[in-house]
């Protein structure tokens, strides 16, 4: 059986963990979980730790010495998945704004249909967000529309952070090359499965703002999104005139 695994990135996520184990694990299909905490002030880590003995050989925890951003939690969960032989490697939020039951729908979607990259998406049919400020909304939807223009890409969500990723995507993209931490992350992600020309699936989902704990969502973390995606644009159109030149000569 292929092998699968979640990484759940985790700060400050007391609240939810335990929670979030019991769910993922309870569900038809066998998932790995890997928590990578940044040494969440809270004891996030020690509630996993208290956790392995009932959740042997599919409960593991990367602790990290501090909070450096949730791109680079995912990076280091990426590559511990690739060495540890995962074939089907997941992102997704500890706070259940990603309905943990969506992960079947997901795996499937890379499974069964043979997709590459399944993104939990939350605009491919309407907006489908829950309990979040019409602010936020409008914020996420509207930063969904701008990558899309400027990109230049076909994909309705592009800061989802609910995907699946078949084990060759992240063989392919350089995980050292990855620059950005925040939702610029998510964006640059999906950008450099795109142009590598991954089969990628949008499946809707419902996303529902978290009951307990906080967003850590911050102003840096918007104006790196923002720059971030022309930064990206540009060095993408820079790259590709210099390979059409290279390949001419
Ligand atoms: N290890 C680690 N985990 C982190 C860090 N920052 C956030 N996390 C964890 O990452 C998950 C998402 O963080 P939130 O702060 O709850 O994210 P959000 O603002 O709700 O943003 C969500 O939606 C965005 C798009 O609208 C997504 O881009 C983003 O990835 C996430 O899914 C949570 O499990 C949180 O504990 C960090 O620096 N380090």
């Amino acid at each position: 059986m292929s092998k699968a695994v979640v990484v759940v990135p985790t700060y400050n996520e007391i609240e939810n963990i335990e929670r979030l184990l019991r769910t993922v694990f309870s569900l038809q299909r066998e998932f790995h979980v890997l928590v990578v905490d940044d040494n969440s002030p809270d004891g996030t880590a020690t509630v996993v730790e208290e956790n392995f003995k009932t959740y042997p050989e599919k409960l593991f925890l990367l602790k990290r010495a501090e909070k450096t951003g949730l791109g680079t939690a995912y990076i280091a969960g990426f590559k511990w998945a690739l060495q540890h032989g995962y074939d089907y490697i997941f992102e997704m939020d500890a706070d259940f704004s990603h309905n943990p039951n969506d992960l079947i729908r997901l795996f499937n979607a890379c499974h069964k249909e043979g997709n590459d990259v399944a993104i939990g998406s939350r605009y491919v049919k309407g907006v489908n967000v829950v309990n979040w400020p019409m602010s936020r909304v409008l914020m996420s939807w509207l930063a969904s529309k701008y990558v899309q223009f400027v990109m230049g890409i076909d994909i309705y969500d592009t800061t989802a952070g609910f995907i699946c990723y078949r084990r060759r995507v992240l063989e392919k993209i350089n995980l050292d090359n990855i620059r950005f931490v925040g939702y610029a992350f998510q964006i640059e992600m999906k950008f450099k499965a795109y142009l590598s020309k991954f089969k990628i699936k949008e499946v809707p989902v419902i996303f529902t703002d978290r009951t307990k704990g906080e967003s850590k969502m911050s102003s840096g973390i918007i104006s790196e999104a923002i720059f971030g995606v022309i930064a990206m644009k540009f060095k993408s159109v820079f790259n590709k005139k210099r390979f059409n030149k290279t390949s001419f000569h």
